[in-house]
């Protein structure tokens, strides 16, 4: 395994054009396959979790046509839900591919099998799999009993009423929402108990309106999805530069200087994560925001106490943040950290104490006591591409800190570390 050792960084300046959102390059992929036309997709994410998706797409007859670098796509539809021959989907540990092609694929014709890395077999999906059973769908678990890999006999989806269980993911709910015009008839999703990381379901229903399916929502509680819509191909669509890629550079700048300005999401962004700036602003941080930019000064940072429900992977940037901040810092309602890339209520409690912190994690919380001075660390990173970004702002302290395994940011932001040494001045 390799390792990167960043030397202390002593401020950071300058501006990061952002990649695309991961979120959204996988949603206007997955309905640009089910639309009718051409779409021509720009500002494409060119990483791992959308390269499963783009590949999926292909082994289930989807003509599309990638430019060399990967961030243009031009992609034929097929004017409605998959017909495949059997086919086995590798989809890596991209929850953004496995759950909503599961929920897309049963409301076509055929069987699959969904398949990923070991990690992605732990992560569950039982709740999505007992509301697209109560749609009539075949799926059979391989392995464990509410997790992949799964096997799907895919004959079409009933409407009706239907609920969801949404307090450990919202992605099953994107699923749902994104295979319910493909129903054959109207379908009524009712969630059951909490939402969790609602601002997720907010880019999914502003993405089906853009590809001209409506879909009435009653206070994110209860949606109506009138049967019979297609979607249809905008055209030509560019993706919004990742909000949670820009977390990374905010924080720095926040905690050593700036400005730094990100550009690709600001005040306009849909991503909830873009709200991000805000906990900084909190802290203490200087905030400017552009339609399309969000730029950060340094601030004297003071520790929050916050429930970061709504932004549960930006929320990991302001577990490191913290430990540049004045006095402890609490994030709350982050239960579902546990099943993500890592569990990263234990991951990130053990890397901060090698740092120096004192941690306290509870169930669902984690309050951090930061440091009087940044310890050298080797910081380990799970195959957690947010572990390795977020702990790259350790080295804003003047201490080394070598990060493992750094090429893990392949999963969202293959160039992440080449773009923060583009800011850091020693
Ligand atoms: O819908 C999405 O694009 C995502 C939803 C969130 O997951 P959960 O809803 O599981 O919290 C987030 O953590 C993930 O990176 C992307
Ligand atoms: C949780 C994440 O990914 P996924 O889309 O696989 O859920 C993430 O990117 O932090």
């Amino acid at each position: 395994m390799q390792s990167l050792t960043l030397q202390p960084i002593r401020s950071v300046r300058g501006a990061v054009t952002l990649p695309g959102s991961k979120s959204l390059s996988n949603r206007i992929l997955l309905l640009a396959a089910l639309a009718q036309g051409q779409t021509r997709i720009t500002n494409l994410l060119d990483s791992d979790d959308v390269r499963y998706m783009l590949e999926a797409l292909q082994q289930l007859g989807i003509d599309l046509d990638l430019s060399a670098d990967r961030t243009e796509c031009a992609l034929s539809g097929a004017g409605g839900a998959f017909r495949a021959d059997a086919q086995t989907l590798f989809l890596g540990n991209a929850g953004t591919a496995m759950r909503p092609l599961c929920a897309a694929l049963c409301a076509g014709v055929g069987e699959y099998q969904l398949t990923g890395e070991p990690r992605m077999y732990e992560r569950p999906i039982g709740d999505l799999v007992d509301a697209l059973r109560a749609c009539g769908a075949q799926i059979d678990y391989l392995q464990d009993e509410n997790y992949p890999p799964l096997y799907i006999r895919a004959s079409g989806l009933n409407g009706g009423l239907i609920s969801i269980r949404g307090n450990i993911s919202s992605q099953f709910l994107t699923a749902m929402l994104m295979a319910a015009p493909l129903c054959r008839d109207d379908l009524t999703i009712v969630v059951d108990g909490e939402l969790v990381s609602k601002p997720y379901i907010h880019i999914t229903l502003d993405v089906m309106a853009r590809f001209g399916v409506q879909v009435d929502n009653h206070d994110y509680q209860r949606f109506f999805i009138k049967s019979g819509q297609k979607y249809q191909s905008p055209g030509e669509i560019m993706v919004e530069g990742d909000a949670s890629s820009a977390s990374y550079f905010l924080a720095a700048a926040a905690i050593a200087g700036g400005p730094v300005r990100v550009i690709g999401s600001g005040k306009n962004s849909v991503q909830g994560d873009a709200r991000f700036a805000e906990v900084l602003e909190q802290m203490g941080a200087q905030v400017l925001w552009g339609d399309d930019w969000i730029e950060v000064r340094r601030g004297e940072l003071h520790g929050v106490d916050v429930d970061l429900n709504h932004i549960p992977d930006a929320a990991m940037t302001i577990a490191t943040t913290a430990l540049f901040a004045k006095g402890p810092t609490v994030i709350r309602n982050v239960y579902n950290w546990r099943v993500k890339e890592t569990d990263r209520l234990t991951a990130m409690a053990t890397e901060l104490r090698k740092v120096g912190a004192t941690v306290e994690v509870g169930e669902d919380y984690i309050a951090i006591q930061p440091p009087e001075r940044i310890q050298s660390a080797a910081i380990d990173t799970y195959d957690d591409h947010r572990m390795a970004m977020c702990f790259s702002l350790a080295a804003l302290g003047d201490s080394p800190i070598t990060i493992n395994d750094p090429g893990c940011t392949a999963k969202t932001f293959p160039a992440y570390f080449d773009l923060f040494e583009q800011i850091a001045q020693r």
